[in-house]
């Protein structure tokens, strides 16, 4: 409602997220019915896509379609409500039956390139290592910034002279900021360069399931020899060795063997090696041995670089503004940040609506907290110092002329305004007393309502301020 629609010479790139959409929808679905009714009505459905707002469904033949449109087409609309959809609709289609093993991508024209489900980037020589190595996660996909790079070019020299640069090389971070990205990465590298060597990705949880089952089924030689048979030894997780006794001896041996025979090993963590509660000392000591970095938290232009490749590789077309106003959202792990870009994607085509920072917040207001407005009281001094042509010293200052006096008292009444700072909080940021910052405050407030020239002032930099962080509301 109120939203322009999209015009038709816009193509929204629907194919390269209607995938997604499907694959949220039956998550939704799949909630809701028994396992033999999903089985037996959705598994068979192919999404053709969505076109102008309406999810497209695909179905075997004409029985189907009047099923679903009988039994499961509420079901299906509140599953799109629930991603954000306000008129959902859906639509079923009946397959043509010879062509129904083909019918993607052809029948979705036209297809963009759909990064829903990555090409590999390069194809293995070897299969097993295609199914163990994400595609996505190559170094030419992992953008750099500030809080990882080091772990960056750390990867990347072991890419390059692996088990002579840093062994082991232990990478830690927090969840969802790049760590098993970086390990695919180095997989990736060494496939192509060498593809005689062999590669091993495995989950502590894993390594940890195999060794047991190996054990049970009298098989700890040949889990033995897989492991310390290989040129690359990845592992993720490694802090889930805490408290298994069994396993970190078991891995103890692992790394040895690899280690003495000059074979790189990558662990993943959350946490640096002295943080791994009741690891055992010769294990912690070894990881110690090579490189240990981490991965923190991306900035703000980290995130928005981050959201414009995704953007790019999916080949939707989306405006800097947007992408500035998800990146703002989503601070701290990056598969909320992209599962937030594929919301807005999801929600602009599911209601046929362009992509602008109003639609955007309006499909995030559901999985994230309304933001509340976090304005900084230095951001409003040097709003004003700026539109006031004097500097943030001044007007953080003692000076007393009349055209720092000015601004100051703007700075102060607009925090008072913008932020949830106390009169006290904002006196001492300014060297003040708190009845300093009052009386600051009732001037401008007296003064914008006589001074035609101040409140445009005013509500100038307010406007900016609140540009910096709210997303623009519909109007
Ligand atoms: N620097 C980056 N550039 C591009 N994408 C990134 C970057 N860092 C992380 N990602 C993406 O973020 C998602 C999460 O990354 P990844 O799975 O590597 O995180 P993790 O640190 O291993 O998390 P966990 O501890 O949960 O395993 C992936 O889709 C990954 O491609």
């Amino acid at each position: 409602a109120g939203m322009p629609a999209l015009p038709s010479s816009q193509p929204q790139e629907v194919c390269a997220i209607s995938q997604e959409i499907w694959s949220d929808v039956l998550a939704y679905v799949r909630n809701n019915i028994s396992e033999v009714e999903y089985h037996t009505w959705f598994a068979p459905v192919k999404t053709l896509g969505v076109r102008e707002g309406s999810l497209v469904l695909g179905v075997r033949n004409s029985f189907a379609q009047e099923w679903f449109r009988k039994h499961y087409l509420e079901l299906l609309e509140d599953a799109l409500r629930s991603l954000g959809a306000e008129h959902p609709q859906v639509s079923f289609e009946v397959l043509p039956a010879v062509q129904e093993a083909m019918i993607l991508p052809e029948a979705a024209a036209p297809t963009p390139k759909v990064a829903a489900a990555p090409q590999p980037v390069r194809s293995s020589p070897d299969p097993e290592l295609s199914k163990i190595l994400n595609p996505k996660y190559t170094f030419e996909n992992f953008v750099v910034g500030p809080n990882n790079n080091l772990a960056h070019a750390a990867a990347l020299a072991v890419a390059e002279s692996p088990g002579k640069a840093y062994n082991p090389l232990f990478i830690y971070g927090d969840v969802g900021l790049g760590k098993t990205h970086l390990m695919h990465a180095v997989g990736h590298y060494l496939a192509e360069k060498y593809p005689e060597k062999r590669i091993a990705y495995v989950s502590t949880e894993s390594f940890t399931n195999e060794l047991i089952n190996s054990i049970r089924d009298d098989k700890t030689t040949q889990f033995r020899d897989r492991y310390r048979s290989v040129d690359l030894l990845l592992v993720d997780d490694i802090q889930f060795l805490a408290r298994k006794e069994r396993t970190q001896e078991e891995f103890f041996h692992t790394f040895n063997a690899l280690y003495e025979n000059h074979k790189q090993i990558i662990l993943s963590s959350d946490r640096p090696p002295k943080d791994i509660q009741t690891l055992e000392g010769r294990l912690r000591s070894r990881f110690e041995w090579g490189l240990i970095t981490d991965i923190q938290s991306p900035e703000f232009e980290t995130r928005v670089a981050i959201l414009k490749m995704n953007a790019e590789q999916a080949n939707i077309n989306i405006p800097q503004e947007v992408l500035e106003l998800i990146a703002r959202q989503v601070t701290t792990n990056i598969r909320e940040l992209e599962g937030a870009l594929m919301r807005v994607v999801a929600f602009s085509s599911l209601n046929n609506v362009p992509f602008s920072r109003a639609v955007a917040s309006k499909a995030l207001s559901n999985v994230f907290a309304p933001q509340e407005l976090q304005v900084e009281m230095s951001e409003v001094v040097r709003a004003a110092a700026q539109l006031f042509e004097v500097t943030t010293e001044q007007i953080r200052g003692t000076g007393r002329a009349r055209d720092i006096v000015v601004p100051r008292q703007i700075a102060m009444y607009l925090i008072r305004e913008l932020t949830p700072h106390s009169l006290p909080e904002i006196g001492q940021y300014f060297g003040r007393d708190h009845s300093t910052v009052m009386h600051a405050v009732s001037k401008v407030s007296e003064s914008i309502k006589k001074d035609e020239e101040m409140a445009a002032q005013v509500s100038r930099l307010r406007r900016h301020l609140e540009g910096l962080h709210e997303p623009e509301g519909e109007h």
